[in-house]
């Protein structure tokens, strides 16, 4: 049986006059990597922080691994808060701590947990994110771009999340870094079963690690299904993403990929 780990309906989100969704309907199930797509401003950065409870809708419901988050107490948001990671657009790290003690931070939430404990699951979360053993040493400042977003990935799986909320995580990357950080994010999610909610305009990444897309226009979720399934769907923005030349390309990246055994 399919586990809906999100489920969203009605969804409604305004700021001031400006409708950003409207009547919008998702669900994500358990174990998938669903990407996100959209034109600039469609509302995916919106979407993904209503429904880690970042941000109150106007109207709508969303259900967050079973916990309805208009309806939740504190003590049941903060619960829930505890089962998922959120990684920001730009990593989002405090640069007055160190890498280490930034992916510490989530971790002191954990009563009675020993430092020295702490910091070897806090080492284990930066080396799964594909940081060298030293990274945990140096200051936000230090690293490079591609660097800081695996901090703040390492950060965002430090309680070991049922659900990761990912904001552009290669925007910015060189396309090496950026084939890098897609594996990570495939291996997490295949090893760990990990649920990855994926924002993203890359469309390398989409065809590299996303079992399922959804699409955000005329302020809602327009369609989901397969990367392949897109293909057939008849919308101006989707068929010039989809279709257009960069899509080709990354397309074609992939097919000629050697099939891993
Ligand atoms: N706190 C806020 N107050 C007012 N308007 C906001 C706020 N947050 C977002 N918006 C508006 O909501 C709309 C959607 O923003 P959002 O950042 O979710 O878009 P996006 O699809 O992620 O865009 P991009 O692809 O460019 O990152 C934008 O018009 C933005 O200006």
């Amino acid at each position: 049986m399919t586990d809906t780990v999100i489920e969203i309906r009605g969804l409604q989100n305004r700021f001031g006059s400006h409708v950003v969704h409207d009547g919008l309907d998702l669900d994500v199930y358990r174990g998938e990597i669903l990407g996100v797509v959209g034109g600039s401003g469609t509302g995916k950065s919106v979407l993904l922080r209503t429904i880690a409870g970042l941000n109150k809708p106007s109207a709508g419901s969303v259900r967050l691994l079973g916990t309805n988050m208009q309806s939740a107490t504190e003590a049941e948001l903060d619960a829930v808060s505890d089962r998922i990671g959120v990684m920001f657009q730009d990593g989002a790290l405090f640069s007055s701590l160190t890498v280490l003690e930034n992916v510490e931070v989530p971790l002191k939430t954990i009563p009675d947990l020993r430092k020295e404990t702490r910091e070897d699951l806090a080492r284990l979360k930066i080396s799964l994110s594909g940081l060298p053993w030293n990274a945990g040493d140096k200051y936000p400042a230090e690293l490079s771009g591609g660097m800081r977003k695996r901090a703040g990935l390492a950060r965002a799986l430090a309680l070991d999340p049922e659900i990761a909320f990912l904001d552009e995580p290669t925007a910015g990357l060189d396309p090496i870094g950026a084939a890098a950080f897609d594996e990570v994010i495939r291996d997490l999610s295949r090893t760990l079963g990990l649920t990855v909610f994926l924002v993203t305009h890359d469309l390398d990444t989409i065809y590299a690690v996303c079992d399922r897309v959804a699409v955000l226009a005329e302020k809602r979720v327009l369609v989901t299904g397969s990367v392949a399934s897109m293909a057939e769907v008849d919308h101006p923005w989707v068929r010039e993403y989809f279709l257009g030349p960069r899509a080709r390309a990354a397309r074609g990246t992939i097919d000629a990929r050697p099939a891993k055994g």
